[in-house]
């Protein structure tokens, strides 16, 4: 067995993506990614998938120049080797992550974001090259199926009219009507039994009724309701009041530590984050203060899948529940994290998966949710194959498109509709 990494492909791409609302905006109908490949010298290829805006194609480039020659089993080592790779300063000063939805840019929250593409590729590559599926080099699963939850968006039923898009049959929803009838239809179409909501959209009366109208529909279904940090303390605690009664957890309610950390002191409501506890070293002062009990993980901005591995044992030291967020992604992404989370014992959650949105992959096979359940490859490697001829595709789109979807931008893509719109000052309500 000759693991030396000989070549790395990077291929940036568009995927279409539904006009899901937040509290930013509206996605845009396409979503740029990056599939990541290396290739050993034995010709085997493992595969990884990130964000794909060009602030994480700067630094995947150079950091892709520096793995020829490496061992695809050095996963310590690329971290060593992000280290090494420059972040132009423009790129952080002053700047929000991801539309703000993971607090402050810092040079490591890019580095981890490129590096956990990377840490993908390389163990599906080694899982190949030795027969063994992912989660056994991560120690081995300690469950079959991985359950996720119904990522229920209020939505238009189109993009804006005139906007290149792709058309999906699910319809609006923008009341509680419709987010109940989206929730059915998940249920339906994929089994899940945990649903929640993305709020922030609308003012809080009406995602307080949307959720009521969940918990009439689907009694004792665990219901999430998150408005990405959109409330001040006391809206939080309002709704707290309210639905905390019928809620599994209420997510980032308000933006920021000390802010969840006034919530959690005034109600009993668990409250979980994707937003406030985001890296390392965010975690010391949210559990100090007991600002969250439930952290959602994202492999892709943890560093990958040793890293939420390490989260996941902080939280279990600490008592803090641990579960998993979700942005666009696709079946390389959906099987990564079903690896990492098939070896977490203290995953008490179903996890979130944007991937029922996306209608397009870059896979032979999407995988299925059954009961709501993914199940764990065995095969090697992370168990999925690379259709050449669908990244072509969706690549070739990234290279007609002239920069205006390149970079996710949820409120530029609002102003289509609404030329007015800029995104909300927060607390919004
Ligand atoms: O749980 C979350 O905060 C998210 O999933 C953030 C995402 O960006 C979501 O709000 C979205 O894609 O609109
Ligand atoms: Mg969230």
């Amino acid at each position: 067995m000759n693991p030396r990494i000989t070549d790395v492909r990077l291929t940036p791409i568009l995927v279409a993506d539904p006009p899901l609302l937040n509290t930013q905006g509206v996605h845009q109908p396409y979503t740029p990614r990056l599939i990541v490949e290396v290739e050993t010298a034995d010709g085997v290829t493992g595969v990884g998938e990130t964000y794909g805006d060009s602030k994480y194609l700067e630094l995947a480039r150079p950091f892709a120049e520096k793995l020829h020659g490496r061992q695809v089993s050095d996963l310590n080592g690329l971290f060593a080797i992000a280290d090494e790779v420059a972040v132009d300063s423009s790129r952080i000063s002053g700047q929000v992550d991801v539309g703000g939805l993971r607090g402050v840019q810092t040079a490591d929250k890019l580095r981890l974001s490129v590096v956990s593409a990377f840490e993908v590729a390389c163990l599906d590559a080694l899982g190949k090259a030795l027969g063994l599926p992912v989660h056994t080099l991560l120690g081995g699963k300690v469950r079959d199926a991985v359950e996720y939850s119904a990522y229920l968006f209020y939505r238009w039923a189109g993009h804006p009219e005139g906007v290149p898009a792709e058309q999906d049959d699910w319809g609006a929803a923008v009341d509680p009507a419709g987010i109940v009838e989206q929730a059915r239809r998940f249920k339906e179409r994929y089994g899940f039994t945990s649903f929640k909501l993305k709020g922030g959209v609308f003012p809080p009366d009406e995602e307080i009724a949307a959720v009521r109208a969940l918990a009439e529909a689907f009694p004792g279904h665990p219901l999430r309701l998150d408005p990405n940090g959109a409330w001040s303390v006391e809206t939080s605690l309002k709704v707290a009041d309210e639905i905390g009664g019928i809620l599994e957890y209420l997510e980032d309610p308000a933006l920021g530590t000390p802010a969840m950390a006034e919530v959690a002191a005034r109600t009993d409501v668990p409250l979980a984050t994707n937003m406030c506890v985001t890296n390392f070293a965010e975690i010391k002062e949210a559990f100090t203060r007991d600002a969250v009990q439930v952290v959602l993980s994202d492999h892709h901005y943890w560093g990958g899948l040793r890293n939420t591995r390490q989260l996941a044992e902080i939280c279990r030291t600490f008592g803090v529940g641990i579960s998993m967020h979700s942005n666009t992604h696709l079946g390389i992404s959906l099987a990564a994290m079903t690896h990492v989370a098939s070896t977490v014992p203290n995953l008490h959650h179903a996890c979130d998966s944007h991937y029922p949105w996306q209608s397009e992959d870059v896979l032979t096979e999407r995988l299925a949710f059954d009961d709501g359940k993914v199940t764990v490859p065995d095969a090697p490697g992370l168990g999925v194959e690379l259709d050449r001829d669908k990244l072509r595709v969706l690549h070739r789109r990234w290279l007609d498109d002239d920069g205006a979807l390149r970079e996710r931008d949820d409120a530029a893509a609002m102003r289509i509709a609404d030329p007015d719109w800029v995104t909300p000052a927060v607390p919004r309500w």
